[in-house]
Protein backbone atom coordinates (compact mmCIF):
# COMPACT_ATOMS: atom_id res chain seq x y z
CA UNK A 1 0.00 0.00 0.00
CA UNK A 2 1.29 3.11 -0.45
CA UNK A 3 2.86 4.78 2.67
CA UNK A 4 1.96 8.55 3.43
CA UNK A 5 3.98 10.93 5.57
CA UNK A 6 2.34 13.55 7.10
CA UNK A 7 4.83 16.16 8.77
CA UNK A 8 2.56 18.16 11.71
CA UNK A 9 0.74 17.47 13.82
CA UNK A 10 -0.81 20.36 14.68
CA UNK A 11 -4.56 20.47 14.08
CA UNK A 12 -5.01 20.52 10.21
CA UNK A 13 -1.37 18.08 9.62
CA UNK A 14 -3.95 15.80 12.11
CA UNK A 15 -7.05 16.53 10.95
CA UNK A 16 -5.81 15.34 7.32
CA UNK A 17 -3.95 12.47 8.25
CA UNK A 18 -7.05 10.80 9.64
CA UNK A 19 -8.92 12.08 6.84
CA UNK A 20 -6.45 9.80 4.43
CA UNK A 21 -5.98 7.25 7.04
CA UNK A 22 -10.45 6.77 6.77
CA UNK A 23 -9.99 6.89 3.05
CA UNK A 24 -8.59 3.42 3.36
CA UNK A 25 -5.70 3.50 0.92
CA UNK A 26 -2.75 4.31 2.45
CA UNK A 27 -0.67 3.54 5.28
CA UNK A 28 -0.32 7.43 7.37
CA UNK A 29 2.19 7.92 9.19
CA UNK A 30 2.51 11.62 11.21
CA UNK A 31 5.38 12.86 12.20
CA UNK A 32 4.93 15.40 15.23
CA UNK A 33 7.95 17.51 17.29
CA UNK A 34 6.88 16.35 20.95
CA UNK A 35 6.80 12.67 22.47
CA UNK A 36 3.57 12.98 24.51
CA UNK A 37 1.78 14.47 21.80
CA UNK A 38 2.60 11.37 19.43
CA UNK A 39 2.38 8.88 22.75
CA UNK A 40 -1.25 9.81 22.95
CA UNK A 41 -1.86 9.65 19.16
CA UNK A 42 -0.51 5.76 18.80
CA UNK A 43 -1.88 4.81 21.98
CA UNK A 44 -5.35 6.55 22.68
CA UNK A 45 -5.88 7.57 19.00
CA UNK A 46 -6.18 10.80 19.95
CA UNK A 47 -4.19 14.66 19.87
CA UNK A 48 -4.69 15.73 23.35
CA UNK A 49 -3.09 19.61 22.21
CA UNK A 50 -5.70 19.81 19.71
CA UNK A 51 -8.71 17.82 19.62
CA UNK A 52 -8.58 15.57 23.24
CA UNK A 53 -12.08 14.42 22.21
CA UNK A 54 -11.99 13.25 19.26
CA UNK A 55 -11.38 9.28 18.40
CA UNK A 56 -8.93 9.18 15.61
CA UNK A 57 -8.61 6.83 12.89
CA UNK A 58 -6.41 3.65 14.85
CA UNK A 59 -4.47 2.99 11.95
CA UNK A 60 -2.99 6.20 12.24
CA UNK A 61 0.30 6.25 13.90
CA UNK A 62 2.70 8.57 14.57
CA UNK A 63 6.43 9.30 15.50
CA UNK A 64 8.94 11.46 16.57
CA UNK A 65 11.66 9.93 14.19
CA UNK A 66 10.91 11.77 10.98
CA UNK A 67 13.31 9.21 8.75
CA UNK A 68 11.16 6.56 9.89
CA UNK A 69 8.12 8.70 8.86
CA UNK A 70 9.41 9.54 5.42
CA UNK A 71 10.79 6.41 4.78
CA UNK A 72 9.47 4.63 1.86
CA UNK A 73 6.67 7.40 1.21
CA UNK A 74 5.14 8.20 -1.91
CA UNK A 75 3.41 10.91 -0.27
CA UNK A 76 4.93 13.58 1.43
CA UNK A 77 2.44 16.04 3.11
CA UNK A 78 3.41 18.97 5.09
CA UNK A 79 1.63 20.89 7.76
CA UNK A 80 3.97 23.33 9.83
CA UNK A 81 3.55 27.49 9.61
CA UNK A 82 4.52 28.63 6.12
CA UNK A 83 7.22 31.02 7.71
CA UNK A 84 8.67 27.67 8.91
CA UNK A 85 9.11 25.36 5.94
CA UNK A 86 11.70 26.47 4.29
CA UNK A 87 14.42 25.65 7.03
CA UNK A 88 12.13 22.17 7.91
CA UNK A 89 12.50 21.57 4.44
CA UNK A 90 16.17 21.90 4.67
CA UNK A 91 16.06 19.79 7.19
CA UNK A 92 14.60 17.39 5.62
CA UNK A 93 15.57 17.15 2.54
CA UNK A 94 18.18 13.85 2.59
CA UNK A 95 15.15 11.78 4.05
CA UNK A 96 13.09 12.66 1.27
CA UNK A 97 12.48 10.02 -1.13
CA UNK A 98 13.38 10.99 -4.67
CA UNK A 99 9.90 9.90 -6.15
CA UNK A 100 7.85 11.15 -3.38
CA UNK A 101 4.92 13.77 -4.48
CA UNK A 102 5.32 16.74 -2.07
CA UNK A 103 2.16 17.98 -0.80
CA UNK A 104 1.80 21.47 0.89
CA UNK A 105 -1.44 21.96 3.20
CA UNK A 106 -0.37 25.19 4.10
CA UNK A 107 -1.96 28.75 3.14
CA UNK A 108 0.86 31.42 3.38
CA UNK A 109 3.48 33.20 1.38
CA UNK A 110 6.77 33.50 2.49
CA UNK A 111 8.28 37.10 3.81
CA UNK A 112 11.42 38.20 2.17
CA UNK A 113 10.57 36.08 -0.83
CA UNK A 114 7.12 36.32 -1.30
CA UNK A 115 7.13 32.84 -2.52
CA UNK A 116 4.33 30.29 -2.65
CA UNK A 117 4.68 27.41 -0.41
CA UNK A 118 4.43 25.45 -3.80
CA UNK A 119 7.18 27.42 -5.04
CA UNK A 120 9.68 27.09 -1.40
CA UNK A 121 9.17 23.36 -2.23
CA UNK A 122 10.19 23.37 -5.39
CA UNK A 123 13.29 24.98 -4.26
CA UNK A 124 14.39 24.03 -1.51
CA UNK A 125 14.15 20.15 -2.63
CA UNK A 126 14.66 20.50 -6.16
CA UNK A 127 11.78 18.73 -7.22
CA UNK A 128 9.86 18.73 -10.70
CA UNK A 129 6.06 20.46 -10.89
CA UNK A 130 4.64 17.20 -11.77
CA UNK A 131 5.78 16.31 -7.79
CA UNK A 132 4.25 19.10 -5.92
CA UNK A 133 0.72 19.79 -5.21
CA UNK A 134 -1.61 21.54 -3.00
CA UNK A 135 -4.83 20.60 -1.01
CA UNK A 136 -6.88 23.67 -0.23
CA UNK A 137 -10.37 24.96 -0.19
CA UNK A 138 -13.14 25.26 3.05
CA UNK A 139 -11.44 23.34 5.19
CA UNK A 140 -11.85 23.87 9.19
CA UNK A 141 -9.75 21.25 10.59
CA UNK A 142 -12.27 21.02 13.52
CA UNK A 143 -15.21 20.40 11.57
CA UNK A 144 -13.06 17.64 9.17
CA UNK A 145 -11.59 15.58 12.32
CA UNK A 146 -15.45 15.90 13.42
CA UNK A 147 -16.27 14.02 10.23
CA UNK A 148 -18.73 16.93 8.90
CA UNK A 149 -19.18 16.34 4.90
CA UNK A 150 -16.66 18.95 3.08
CA UNK A 151 -15.15 19.05 -0.29
CA UNK A 152 -11.44 20.56 -1.37
CA UNK A 153 -9.45 21.18 -4.30
CA UNK A 154 -6.47 18.98 -4.80
CA UNK A 155 -3.94 20.86 -7.36
CA UNK A 156 -0.71 19.77 -9.24
CA UNK A 157 -0.31 21.48 -13.23
CA UNK A 158 0.63 17.96 -13.83
CA UNK A 159 -3.34 16.14 -13.83
CA UNK A 160 -2.14 12.30 -13.23
CA UNK A 161 -0.68 13.99 -9.63
CA UNK A 162 -3.51 15.43 -8.52
CA UNK A 163 -6.06 12.74 -9.48
CA UNK A 164 -3.42 10.45 -7.39
CA UNK A 165 -3.61 12.30 -4.49
CA UNK A 166 -7.36 12.67 -5.09
CA UNK A 167 -8.17 9.12 -4.44
CA UNK A 168 -5.52 8.73 -1.30
CA UNK A 169 -8.06 11.44 0.73
CA UNK A 170 -11.16 11.04 -1.17
CA UNK A 171 -13.89 9.19 1.75
CA UNK A 172 -17.19 9.12 2.60
CA UNK A 173 -17.28 12.86 4.11
CA UNK A 174 -14.11 14.50 2.36
CA UNK A 175 -14.71 15.07 -1.75
CA UNK A 176 -11.64 16.73 -3.31
CA UNK A 177 -11.80 17.88 -6.62
CA UNK A 178 -9.15 18.56 -8.81
CA UNK A 179 -7.31 21.43 -10.93
CA UNK A 180 -4.07 22.49 -12.60
CA UNK A 181 -4.20 26.17 -11.56
CA UNK A 182 -1.98 25.82 -8.69
CA UNK A 183 -0.89 29.52 -8.40
CA UNK A 184 -4.74 30.40 -7.81
CA UNK A 185 -5.34 27.68 -5.26
CA UNK A 186 -2.53 28.98 -3.00
CA UNK A 187 -3.29 32.47 -3.61
CA UNK A 188 -6.82 31.68 -3.00
CA UNK A 189 -5.89 29.86 0.55
CA UNK A 190 -3.24 32.50 1.05
CA UNK A 191 -5.55 35.89 0.69
CA UNK A 192 -8.56 34.55 2.27
CA UNK A 193 -6.28 34.60 5.33
CA UNK A 194 -6.16 38.21 5.03
CA UNK A 195 -9.01 38.76 4.65
CA UNK A 196 -10.77 36.77 7.00
CA UNK A 197 -8.42 39.04 9.62
CA UNK A 198 -10.33 42.06 8.23
CA UNK A 199 -13.84 40.82 8.45
CA UNK A 200 -12.40 39.77 11.96
CA UNK A 201 -11.93 43.02 13.13
CA UNK A 202 -14.97 44.40 11.67
CA UNK A 203 -16.80 41.83 14.05
CA UNK A 204 -14.89 43.06 17.29
CA UNK A 205 -15.82 46.67 16.55
CA UNK A 206 -18.88 45.83 16.45
CA UNK A 207 -20.49 46.15 12.81
CA UNK A 208 -22.49 43.24 11.01
CA UNK A 209 -23.33 41.46 8.40
CA UNK A 210 -23.59 44.24 5.49
CA UNK A 211 -20.11 44.99 6.52
CA UNK A 212 -18.62 41.27 6.77
CA UNK A 213 -20.51 40.74 3.53
CA UNK A 214 -19.19 43.87 1.99
CA UNK A 215 -14.77 43.04 2.93
CA UNK A 216 -15.94 39.05 1.85
CA UNK A 217 -17.27 40.24 -1.62
CA UNK A 218 -14.73 43.30 -1.91
CA UNK A 219 -11.76 40.39 -0.85
CA UNK A 220 -12.77 38.16 -3.05
CA UNK A 221 -12.23 41.15 -5.89
CA UNK A 222 -8.98 41.90 -5.05
CA UNK A 223 -8.01 38.54 -4.73
CA UNK A 224 -8.84 38.06 -8.38
CA UNK A 225 -7.04 40.55 -9.31
CA UNK A 226 -4.24 40.02 -8.01
CA UNK A 227 -4.25 36.33 -8.48
CA UNK A 228 -5.24 36.63 -12.38
CA UNK A 229 -2.26 39.32 -12.90
CA UNK A 230 0.20 36.18 -11.17
CA UNK A 231 -1.06 33.94 -13.95
CA UNK A 232 -4.27 32.30 -12.07
CA UNK A 233 -7.39 31.37 -14.03
CA UNK A 234 -9.79 33.36 -12.75
CA UNK A 235 -12.32 31.13 -12.46
CA UNK A 236 -10.24 29.07 -9.60
CA UNK A 237 -11.19 31.90 -7.76
CA UNK A 238 -14.62 31.65 -7.97
CA UNK A 239 -14.41 27.83 -6.96
CA UNK A 240 -13.52 26.33 -3.31
CA UNK A 241 -10.04 26.93 -2.80
CA UNK A 242 -11.10 31.26 -3.68
CA UNK A 243 -14.40 32.05 -2.72
CA UNK A 244 -15.41 28.59 -0.76
CA UNK A 245 -12.78 29.15 1.67
CA UNK A 246 -13.34 32.64 1.99
CA UNK A 247 -16.99 32.25 3.38
CA UNK A 248 -15.55 29.28 4.97
CA UNK A 249 -13.21 31.22 6.81
CA UNK A 250 -14.85 34.90 7.04
CA UNK A 251 -18.15 33.32 8.29
CA UNK A 252 -17.07 31.04 11.46
CA UNK A 253 -15.50 31.11 14.93
CA UNK A 254 -13.18 28.41 14.52
CA UNK A 255 -10.89 30.28 11.94
CA UNK A 256 -7.48 31.91 13.74
CA UNK A 257 -7.20 34.67 11.76
CA UNK A 258 -11.16 35.81 11.63
CA UNK A 259 -10.98 35.46 15.79
CA UNK A 260 -7.11 36.82 15.56
CA UNK A 261 -8.89 40.21 13.69
CA UNK A 262 -11.96 39.99 16.31
CA UNK A 263 -9.85 40.44 19.21
CA UNK A 264 -8.13 43.34 17.54
CA UNK A 265 -11.32 44.77 16.39
CA UNK A 266 -12.42 44.64 20.27
CA UNK A 267 -9.51 46.97 21.92
CA UNK A 268 -6.52 44.90 22.01
CA UNK A 269 -3.31 45.27 20.72
CA UNK A 270 -1.59 43.14 18.12
CA UNK A 271 1.25 42.58 20.71
CA UNK A 272 -1.93 40.96 22.98
CA UNK A 273 -3.17 39.02 20.87
CA UNK A 274 -0.25 37.44 19.63
CA UNK A 275 0.90 36.78 22.84
CA UNK A 276 -2.68 34.78 23.65
CA UNK A 277 -2.50 33.28 20.22
CA UNK A 278 -0.67 29.50 20.00
CA UNK A 279 -1.91 28.33 17.10
CA UNK A 280 -1.42 29.72 13.64
CA UNK A 281 -2.65 32.19 12.05
CA UNK A 282 -1.13 32.68 8.71
CA UNK A 283 -2.27 36.24 7.79
CA UNK A 284 -0.63 38.29 9.93
CA UNK A 285 2.77 37.58 8.13
CA UNK A 286 1.57 36.49 4.83
CA UNK A 287 -0.40 40.32 4.59
CA UNK A 288 3.18 42.02 4.26
CA UNK A 289 4.20 39.10 1.76
CA UNK A 290 0.90 39.43 -0.09
CA UNK A 291 1.07 42.70 -0.27
CA UNK A 292 4.74 42.78 -1.54
CA UNK A 293 3.70 40.68 -4.37
CA UNK A 294 0.89 43.39 -5.42
CA UNK A 295 2.72 45.73 -5.57
CA UNK A 296 5.62 43.97 -7.82
CA UNK A 297 2.46 43.48 -10.02
CA UNK A 298 1.39 46.84 -9.90
CA UNK A 299 -2.19 45.58 -8.20
CA UNK A 300 -4.41 47.47 -6.09
CA UNK A 301 -5.24 45.30 -2.93
CA UNK A 302 -6.76 47.54 -0.57
CA UNK A 303 -7.85 45.73 2.10
CA UNK A 304 -4.77 44.05 2.03
CA UNK A 305 -3.03 47.38 2.25
CA UNK A 306 -5.15 48.30 5.40
CA UNK A 307 -4.70 45.14 6.90
CA UNK A 308 -1.20 45.50 6.68
CA UNK A 309 -0.83 48.84 8.29
CA UNK A 310 -3.03 47.38 11.58
CA UNK A 311 -0.86 44.44 12.04
CA UNK A 312 2.52 46.08 11.46
CA UNK A 313 2.49 49.92 10.98
CA UNK A 314 0.35 50.67 14.50
CA UNK A 315 -2.62 52.22 12.19
CA UNK A 316 -5.79 51.19 14.62
CA UNK A 317 -8.85 49.70 13.41
CA UNK A 318 -10.78 53.16 13.48
CA UNK A 319 -7.93 54.79 11.49
CA UNK A 320 -8.21 51.93 8.79
CA UNK A 321 -11.47 51.93 8.39
CA UNK A 322 -11.93 55.71 7.75
CA UNK A 323 -8.65 55.43 5.15
CA UNK A 324 -10.65 52.17 3.63
CA UNK A 325 -14.36 54.27 3.30
CA UNK A 326 -12.88 57.79 2.30
CA UNK A 327 -11.28 56.29 -1.03
CA UNK A 328 -12.59 57.93 -4.31
CA UNK A 329 -15.75 56.93 -5.28
CA UNK A 330 -15.62 54.56 -8.50
CA UNK A 331 -17.50 52.01 -10.38
CA UNK A 332 -18.25 48.43 -9.18
CA UNK A 333 -15.28 45.52 -10.57
CA UNK A 334 -14.22 42.55 -10.13
CA UNK A 335 -11.29 41.81 -12.55
CA UNK A 336 -8.38 43.31 -13.96
CA UNK A 337 -9.67 46.81 -14.86
CA UNK A 338 -9.02 48.37 -11.66
CA UNK A 339 -6.55 51.74 -11.44
CA UNK A 340 -4.40 53.08 -8.99
CA UNK A 341 -7.28 54.92 -7.10
CA UNK A 342 -7.93 51.68 -4.60
CA UNK A 343 -4.85 52.38 -2.60
CA UNK A 344 -5.47 53.76 0.70
CA UNK A 345 -5.08 57.90 0.77
CA UNK A 346 -6.26 57.87 -2.54
CA UNK A 347 -8.11 61.53 -3.19
CA UNK A 348 -11.16 61.58 -0.46
CA UNK A 349 -14.83 61.92 -2.75
N1 LIG B 1 -6.33 24.53 11.07
C1 LIG B 1 -7.04 24.59 9.96
O1 LIG B 1 -8.28 24.55 10.03
C2 LIG B 1 -6.38 24.68 8.63
C3 LIG B 1 -5.07 25.08 8.51
N2 LIG B 1 -4.50 25.18 7.27
C4 LIG B 1 -3.11 25.58 7.10
O2 LIG B 1 -2.28 24.53 7.57
C5 LIG B 1 -1.04 25.07 8.03
C6 LIG B 1 -0.76 24.52 9.41
O3 LIG B 1 -1.81 25.00 10.23
P1 LIG B 1 -2.31 24.26 11.52
O4 LIG B 1 -2.07 22.82 11.50
O5 LIG B 1 -3.70 24.68 11.70
O6 LIG B 1 -1.39 24.99 12.58
P2 LIG B 1 -1.10 24.58 14.06
O7 LIG B 1 -0.55 25.78 14.72
O8 LIG B 1 -2.28 23.89 14.64
O9 LIG B 1 0.05 23.47 13.90
C7 LIG B 1 1.31 23.75 13.37
C8 LIG B 1 2.21 22.56 13.62
O10 LIG B 1 3.52 22.92 13.20
C9 LIG B 1 4.42 22.67 14.26
N3 LIG B 1 5.50 23.64 14.20
C10 LIG B 1 5.50 24.90 14.66
N4 LIG B 1 6.69 25.47 14.43
C11 LIG B 1 7.45 24.53 13.83
C12 LIG B 1 8.78 24.50 13.36
N5 LIG B 1 9.59 25.55 13.47
N6 LIG B 1 9.22 23.37 12.78
C13 LIG B 1 8.42 22.29 12.66
N7 LIG B 1 7.16 22.26 13.08
C14 LIG B 1 6.68 23.37 13.66
C15 LIG B 1 3.61 22.79 15.54
O11 LIG B 1 4.22 22.05 16.58
C16 LIG B 1 2.30 22.18 15.10
O12 LIG B 1 2.34 20.79 15.21
C17 LIG B 1 -1.19 26.60 7.99
O13 LIG B 1 -0.56 27.08 6.84
C18 LIG B 1 -2.70 26.80 7.88
O14 LIG B 1 -3.02 27.99 7.18
C19 LIG B 1 -5.19 24.86 6.14
C20 LIG B 1 -6.49 24.43 6.22
C21 LIG B 1 -7.18 24.31 7.47
O1 LIG C 1 -7.88 27.58 6.26
C1 LIG C 1 -8.76 27.38 7.07
C2 LIG C 1 -10.09 26.89 6.68
O2 LIG C 1 -10.13 26.49 5.35
C3 LIG C 1 -8.53 27.67 8.50
O3 LIG C 1 -8.50 29.03 8.70
P1 LIG C 1 -7.71 29.64 9.95
O4 LIG C 1 -6.26 29.39 9.72
O5 LIG C 1 -8.09 31.07 9.98
O6 LIG C 1 -8.22 28.90 11.17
Amino acid sequence: MTRVAVLGCGSWGTAFANVVADAGGADVEIWGRRTDVVDALNQRHENPDYFPDIALNPALSATTDVAKALNGAGFVVVAVPSQTLRENLAAWAELIPRDAVVVSLMKGVELGTSRRMSQVISEELDFPAEQVAVVSGPNLAREIVERQPATAVVACPHEPTAVRLQHICKSAYFRPYTTTDLVGVELGGAVKNVIALAVGVAVGMGFGDNAKASLITRGLAETVRLAVALGADEHTLAGLAGMGDLVATCSSALSRNRTFGEKLGSGMTVDEVITETRQTAEGVKSSESILALARTANVDVPITEAVVAMMHNDLSPAEALLAFMSRRAKPERYGMESGQDERPGGSPQ
